[in-house]
This record gives structure tokens, sequence and C-alpha cells, in this order.
């Protein structure tokens, strides 16, 4: 479980990018930050990992305060996945993916055979395996990305807006093969984002973020769909549902997030209290 109690953060120019928030993150859930640009989100992911240090308050992982962890043993323990893979341009698919168990002390054949399962479990053919990044597809580099970021085996995963910079189509394939991985691998997953459609399809947990940081209104998707906090919140998912119109529909006892055109648009959400 991830606590932020009270976090804040300004920057070094007066900027105040977090102002006073608290959240729990459950264990081996998908917690999903939305919000417009601006909002805090990379700045609230990246504290995770102490890639940003608080100005004040306190952040725990399972009741371990970070700031008594040393940074770079920190992120070797937690993955991080980025907007354009981030990938070593002139290291090979493999290398990339082995980077952080090599930095571990992994001898390379170990870390190498590793990497190539890795390439299974994220839907790439491992005969990319000796290709360098710019030989791939940009969908294919976020698949390294998110094998990269799975290389030490974290507790945690951080995906900041992973599939941001892909075509629609791939993107739709991403989230389903993030979806899957999900129930495969059971991880704690924070997940930023700009788009409703996406944290309604990937959050077991939806955090719609304002200026700030501050929460707009926090729970399940079918709780902010059929209960929006604010006229903010109404107008924010009111944005998206002029091209998706999201509605929540109950088939065979099971809450489910149906499109306009009636196709299931999101994974089954547990029914709650009518
Ligand atoms: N290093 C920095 N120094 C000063 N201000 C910063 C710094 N990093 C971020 N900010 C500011 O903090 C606020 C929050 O930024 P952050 O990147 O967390 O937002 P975001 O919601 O992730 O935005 P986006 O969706 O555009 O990535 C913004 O006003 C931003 O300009």
């Amino acid at each position: 479980m991830i606590e932020f109690r009270s976090i804040s953060k300004r920057f070094d120019d007066g900027t105040l990018a977090v102002d006073d928030f608290s959240l729990i993150m459950p264990s081996r859930q998908t917690t999903v930050l939305v919000g417009s640009s601006g909002s805090g989100k990379t700045t609230l992911l990246r504290m995770i990992n102490r890639m940003v240090d608080a100005t004040s308050g306190e952040l725990e992982i399972d009741g371990e305060n970070v700031s008594t962890i040393e940074p770079v043993q920190l992120r070797r323990r937690i993955g991080y996945v980025m907007q354009n893979s981030g990938l070593l341009p002139h290291r090979r698919v493999i290398d990339n993916i082995a980077t952080v168990p090599r930095l571990n002390g992994v001898p390379k054949k170990q870390a190498h055979a590793r990497a190539l399962e890795l390439m299974d479990t994220v839907g790439l053919d491992r005969d990319m395996a000796e290709r360098y990044p710019a030989q791939l597809s940009g969908g294919q580099q976020q698949r390294v990305g998110v094998a990269r970021g799975l290389a030490v085996d974290p507790n945690i995963l951080l995906m900041d807006e992973p599939f941001g910079a892909v075509d629609p189509i791939v993107r739709a394939d991403l989230q389903q093969e993030l979806l899957r991985l999900q129930r495969e691998l059971d991880k704690t997953v924070v997940f930023v984002t700009h788009d409703i459609d996406e944290a309604f399809l990937l959050g077991d947990q939806v955090v719609i973020l304002e200026k700030g940081g501050r929460i707009a209104q926090k729970g399940t998707p079918a709780e902010i769909l059929a209960n929006p906090a604010s006229d903010f919140v109404a107008s924010f998912i009111g944005a998206e549902r002029g091209k998706r119109a999201l509605s929540i529909q109950t088939i065979d006892g099971a809450q489910v997030l149906v499109d306009g055109d009636g196709n299931l648009a999101g994974r089954l959400v547990e029914a709650g209290p009518a």
C-alpha cells in the first residue's frame, strides 16, 4: 500500500505543484491519476520513487517512510515506465530490458534469459532482442519500456502516460495488454493519464485531479460515472462522453461500462450497493 499523508511540493521557483495531498493507493490494484496538464500528476508519481522529494508531509510504502530509503535503492525496486519509452538508443532491446538487473548485480546470462522471458510476457517477438530501439515501431518500443519496468520484478509499477504517444489502435492494444498483465502479475500500478476513457478502462481507483493536485473526486469508475461530485468532474467526464458516451449498464447482474455503440468499453466493475 502506498500512502500519501498531507504531501505538498513547492519547486525552487515557488510553484506549488501539489498542495496538501492525501491518498491511499491499495496494493495489487491500479490507481489512475487523471487530470489536465499541470495538475501535478507527474510530480505525485515521481514522489513515490523519490525522483521528486516532497516539501512537507509523509509518503509511506507498506508503512516505510520513503524519505528514509536511499533514492537509488528505491528506484531499483520500483518499475518506472514513461512516455516515449525512455529507451537507451545505443543499446539493443535485450540490454535495455536488462539494464536495471545488471546494475543490481545480476549476471549477464541470467539477466538476458529473464529479458527474453519478459519479451514473451509483454507480447514481443524474441527475434527483436538484437534490434536497437529506432528499429522498432512506437508500440513495440512501449512494450520494451514495460518489459524494462518489470525487469526487477517490482511490487510497484509507475506508469507516466505510457501510451500517450502511440496511435489510437496501438494504444487500445497496449491497454488490453496491460489489463491482461495486471491480471497475471498482480502489481500495485500507479498510472498517469490525461485521458478519462483510459482512466476508466484501467483504474480500480480513479483519482481526478485539479490544479495543485487537489482531488476533485476519487472512486471506482462506476462510482464516479454514477455520481460526479462537482460541476468540474461532470464536465471533465462529459468532455469525453461526447465522443464515447460511456454509461453503466447491468448485464447478468454485473455492472459494466458500455460505450455509445453498446460495446463493452471497460472491464467488469464490481456491482456496488444499488
Ligand atoms: N522542476 C520544476 N520546477 C518548477 N515547476 C515545476 C517543475 N516540475 C513541474 N513543475 C510545475 O508543477 C506543476 C505540476 O506539474 P506536473 O508535471 O506534475 O503536472 P502534470 O499534471 O503531470 O502535467 P502534464 O499532464 O502536462 O504532464 C506545473 O505547474 C508545472 O509547471
